[in-house]
């Protein structure tokens, strides 16, 4: 039975850009979701329609009555005169969320797990790019989201750090299951994180592949086995993903 429920019909911007038709698709809780597309086609439109950022579509989007949600944006977002812990209590601060022992003693386990405990009192000025995005997944997880969304979250990080943070998203999301929408341009990234990745067409977005990846876990990082999986969806899907992908991060076979 899924557990979030796309149809949209559309999303027209009153500008008249129409960003989304006829885009649907379904989730199961605890499912990690990829979504591939060309820049500009309405992937982060698409995020904040489900989060009910944005209210004015026509079509439906439903998830079980009080879900609890995480967004996890490009830039991490922390407010730059509160320290990483009043950063992370201010989402316990939030309606939803009792700002119980329980949850502070979470915040305390995930700053800990993170590597986060002995700046838990800096600003996030005093931190590198790579801290910040640990403390805002400290925050996405302190709330335990049932529905996590996650819009190019780890984009213009060095790679290696890009790298340790995909395995620190990929334990924190083992240990509570949340069903996750990661929206990424790297087919690389999608295909270690993900259980099933969905490429949009160019504007206005629709699902134009729902590709299940073929991987148990734990994933090969940058080993043969992403690397000739991308390679086979390349040759496999050449006219539909052309154009989607920033260029494979991967270092081509060499051909005789
Ligand atoms: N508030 C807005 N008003 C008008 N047009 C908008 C608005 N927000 C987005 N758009 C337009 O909607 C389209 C989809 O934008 P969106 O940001 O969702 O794309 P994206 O796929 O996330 O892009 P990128 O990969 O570059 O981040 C774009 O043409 C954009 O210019």
């Amino acid at each position: 039975m899924s557990f979030l429920s796309v149809d949209l019909h559309s999303k027209t911007y009153p500008n008249s850009v129409c960003a989304a038709q006829d885009l649907r698709f379904a989730a199961k809780q605890g499912e990690f979701i990829a979504i591939v597309g060309p820049s500009g086609t309405g992937k982060s439109t698409l995020l904040n329609l489900i989060a009910g950022l944005d209210t004015d579509f026509a079509g439906t989007i439903s998830y079980p009555p009080q879900t609890t949600l995480s967004f996890m944006f490009q830039e991490p977002r922390l407010l730059p005169w509160l320290s990483v812990a009043d950063n992370i209590r201010l989402v316990l601060d939030a309606p939803q969320h009792c700002h119980d022992s329980a949850r502070l003693a979470r915040m305390d386990t995930l700053l800990q797990q993170l590597g986060l405990q002995d700046f838990r009192d800096s600003f996030p000025n005093q931190l590198s790019g790579g801290m910040k995005r640990r403390a805002a997944l400290v925050r996405a997880f302190v709330t335990q989201p049932q529905l996590l969304l996650m819009d190019e979250p780890f984009q213009s990080l060095d790679e290696p750090t890009a790298q340790d943070l995909r395995q620190v998203l990929l334990k924190l999301w083992a240990e509570s299951q949340p069903t996750v929408l990661f929206v990424t341009h790297s087919l690389n990234e999608a295909l270690l994180l993900a259980d099933r990745v969905l490429f949009l067409s160019p504007r206005p977005a629709k699902v134009i592949l729902d590709y299940r990846v073929p991987l148990p876990r734990p994933r090969p990082q940058a080993t043969s086995g992403l690397q000739s999986l991308q390679a086979e969806l390349l040759h496999e899907f050449p006219a539909l993903l052309s154009g989607l992908l920033t260029p494979p991060t991967f270092s081509q076979p060499h051909s005789p």
